[in-house]
């Protein structure tokens, strides 16, 4: 996929702009800013829910929203009832067959779907726990199905919204390690938005920094650094390095004041 120039408006207001950004077959790429910059709003653009305001924008040769089922895509924020009767195998189905739901699939087509979905099943690691109804398996159980959903048609390029989100550390690992297995050994394209770069930082060939009206793309050496994002965010930002290898961000810039409305209003029942 490739954004060159692009920019994006929603409601009036630019959001970021002048964003060039390729990521090739193989490659994982991680989007990161702090919150309501419009990570996910890249996303979108992507998948071609949002028109971009400015620039050009392409994914797998198409124009955003073509590609179809060789991009897979897990949205943030996602959580099952408790109560919730569908297995996890099911749900990995969805992504097979969601758009023809209630209508069985001929005996031929159904056989090669249930092999695809156990085989999905079994590359996430997921096999011990596929047949438990998911809103009894665990946060990290539940976002491997979901990977496997969004990994059962084959996609070329996968678009992750913030996936370790709400994950204790060994279970951001685990996944942080599948998804750079999928990306290596599958050669499946990988856009990660992601609020804490550490757990895939070693496995990251660039990162895209935003902030509001701009954007910088690079390897994590490049772009992270106190001098990158101190002129991209015109405020002194710090970076530092602890002694096992993780970034520390020190000084990065709130959210745009619409944002934190937002999640106020997420959080009410
Ligand atoms: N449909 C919409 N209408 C109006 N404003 C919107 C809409 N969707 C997003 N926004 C605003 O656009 C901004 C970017 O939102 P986005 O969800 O892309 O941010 P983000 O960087 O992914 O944030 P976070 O890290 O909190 O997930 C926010 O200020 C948000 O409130």
């Amino acid at each position: 996929m490739s954004l060159r120039g692009a920019a994006v408006r929603i409601g009036g207001r630019t959001l970021w702009s002048g964003v060039d950004l390729e990521v090739a077959a193989g490659e994982f790429v991680a989007v990161l800013g702090p919150n309501g910059v419009g990570k996910s709003t890249l996303v979108k653009v992507l998948l071609g829910v949002l028109p971009p305001a400015a620039g050009q924008v392409r994914v797998l040769g198409e124009r955003p929203g073509e590609a179809g089922e060789r991009v897979g895509y897990l949205p943030q924020r996602r959580s099952f009832d408790a109560s919730l009767r569908m297995r996890g195998t099911d749900i990995v189905g969805l992504g097979w067959d969601g758009d023809r739901w209630g209508i069985p699939l001929p005996g031929r087509r159904r056989r090669a779907a249930k092999q695809r979905i156990a085989e999905v099943i079994e590359l996430v690691g997921a096999s011990a726990y596929a047949n438990r109804p998911i809103g009894q398996c665990s946060g990290g159980e539940q976002q491997r199905l979901l990977i496997a959903q969004a990994l059962v048609r084959r996609p070329q390029l996968l678009l992750l919204d913030e996936p370790l989100d709400s994950l204790d550390l060994p279970n951001q690992a685990a996944v942080a390690a599948l998804v750079g297995r999928i990306c290596r050994d599958e050669g499946v394209a990988v856009l990660m938005v992601a609020h804490d770069v550490n757990p895939i930082l070693s496995r990251l060939d660039r990162v895209v920094y935003l902030a509001e009206g701009g954007a910088v793309a690079g390897t994590p050496e490049q772009v992270i650094t106190s001098e990158t994002l101190s002129r991209l965010y015109d405020t002194p930002v710090e970076v530092l390095r602890t002694s096992d290898g993780r970034l520390v961000v020190v000084g990065q810039p709130e959210a745009p004041a619409q944002h934190s409305d937002r999640h106020a209003e997420d959080a009410r029942p």
